[in-house]
Parts: structure tokens; C-alpha cells; sequence
């Protein structure tokens, strides 16, 4: 089978976990990475391309699949809308030990790294990171541009708003409503909706000036 042709959009920590988990596919080959900071040569043995302004090239040689590789959301989907206006198509990054529901909905650009469960019903939007062990219980939407860390225990039925970042080792009750745009520090427990554009911490999670 002719596999499609892909570039990484970042050269991090969060570009090497993509890196792995698109090698432990068959469907992709990864034709190197573009990084703004990040020169050095080979990241886990994927050669370093140029700044992003070398995607356009990349485009007129018929590379149109991309991976965004960035963790901050803001970056990411200034990025995802860019570079899909100008006709990429960000795949999705599921590792195979993930575990996705297959009555889960599941968007475009969307990394679900090991261990991460993803249960019935739940609505992963574009663009979103669920990252390393953490679990999406049933019924619950993460909107896009999202990035929920590593470790994070979503119950059932909870609602996390576009852009959102949630801290590792977080845990949210059921039926809980996130907002937009919103940060809940590392270790919370979110036992009440949180509106948009705050960050809380704690546990219980509270407000933090
Ligand atoms: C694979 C990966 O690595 S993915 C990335 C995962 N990364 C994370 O989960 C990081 C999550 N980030 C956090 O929790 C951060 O601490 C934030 C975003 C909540 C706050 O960051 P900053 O604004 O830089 O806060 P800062 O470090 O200055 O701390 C301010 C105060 O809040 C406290 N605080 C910060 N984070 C927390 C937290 N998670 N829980 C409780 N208190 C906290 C600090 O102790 C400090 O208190 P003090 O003023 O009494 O000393």
C-alpha cells in the first residue's frame, strides 16, 4: 500500500510523541519537520526542513497531509486555520494503544497519545491533544483546539469549551461545563462549572489572580 506523504509542524517534546506514533503506523511517511526555533538537524530521526515558510514549497511538491506538533493551544489553531485555508490537511495521531470507542466522534488534527481512553459518545472536536493516560469518559465534548494533559480523569457527560487547556493529574466531576479558553492548573479537582477565560487551581479548583 503507497503510504501519504506527511510534514510535522514543530520540533519539541510533543513533535517527538507524534513522531512515535505515526512510525508505529503503516500509513504515513514522514518527509521531515518545520520548526520557527528548534534548527537542529534530526529529531528521532526525522530531518529538519526550515522555518514554516517552506510549507508553500512543500505544497507545489504534492505534500498535503500536516501534523501541528505544537502544545500551546493559541499557536495551534492559528496554525490549524492557516495552514487549512491554504490547503493542508491536518491528519489525525491516534497511537495504537489508545483505546477509541467506535461510537466516539472524532475530528480532524486530533493526537490521542498512549493510554489515553476515549469512551462511547464522546465528542473530540478538530485540533484537539488528549494526551498521555488520559481518560474521556462517555458523553462528553471536548471542543476544539483543546489540549487535555496527561493523566486528566474526565467523568462522564462533561463539556470542555473551545481552546481549553486542562493540567495534568486533573479530575472533573460528571456533567460538569468548562468554558473557553480557559486553564485548570495542574493536579485540580473541578467539582463546579468554570466560566471562560480564568484559570483555577486547586482542589476544589478556585480562581486564582
Ligand atoms: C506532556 C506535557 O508535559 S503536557 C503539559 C502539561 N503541563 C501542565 O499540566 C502545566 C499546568 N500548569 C499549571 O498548573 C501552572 O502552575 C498554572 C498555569 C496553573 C499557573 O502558572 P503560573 O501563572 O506561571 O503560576 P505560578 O507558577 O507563578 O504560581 C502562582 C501561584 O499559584 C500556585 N499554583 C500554581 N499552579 C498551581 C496548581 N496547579 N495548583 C495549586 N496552586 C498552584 C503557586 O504555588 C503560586 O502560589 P504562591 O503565589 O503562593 O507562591
Amino acid at each position: 500500500m503507497q503510504r501519504d506523504k506527511v510534514v510535522i509542524i514543530g520540533g519539541g517534546g510533543h513533535a517527538k510523541v507524534i513522531i512515535d506514533i505515526l512510525n508505529s503506523s503503516n500509513r504515513y511517511d514522514i518527509v521531515g519537520f518545520t520548526s520557527q526555533s528548534n534548527h537542529q538537524q534530526n529529531l528521532c530521526g526525522v530531518q529538519y526542513l526550515g522555518d514554516d515558510s517552506i510549507l508553500s514549497s512543500l505544497m507545489l511538491e504534492g505534500i498535503k497531509y500536516c501534523s501541528i506538533a505544537i502544545g500551546d493551544n493559541k499557536i495551534r489553531k492559528k496554525l490549524f486555520d492557516k495552514l487549512v485555508k491554504e490547503g493542508f490537511t491536518p491528519i489525525n495521531a491516534i497511537s495504537p494503544s489508545a483505546y477509541v470507542s467506535s461510537s466516539a466522534r472524532i475530528g480532524n488534527g486530533v493526537v490521542i497519545m498512549p493510554g489515553a481512553v476515549v469512551n462511547a459518545s464522546a465528542i473530540i472536536e478538530d485540533n484537539v491533544i488528549i494526551n498521555t493516560l488520559t481518560g474521556i469518559d462517555h458523553d462528553c465534548t471536548i471542543s476544539a483546539h483543546s489540549h487535555i494533559a496527561p493523566g486528566v480523569s474526565l467523568a462522564g457527560g462533561v463539556f470542555v469549551g473551545e481552546g481549553t487547556f486542562i493540567g495534568v493529574g486533573s479530575s472533573v466531576i460528571p456533567e460538569v461545563k468548562i468554558g473557553e479558553w480557559t486553564v485548570i492548573g495542574a493536579g485540580s479537582a473541578v467539582v463546579n462549572d468554570i466560566s471562560s477565560h480564568v484559570t483555577v487551581v486547586g482542589v476544589p479548583a478556585k480562581k486564582y489572580i
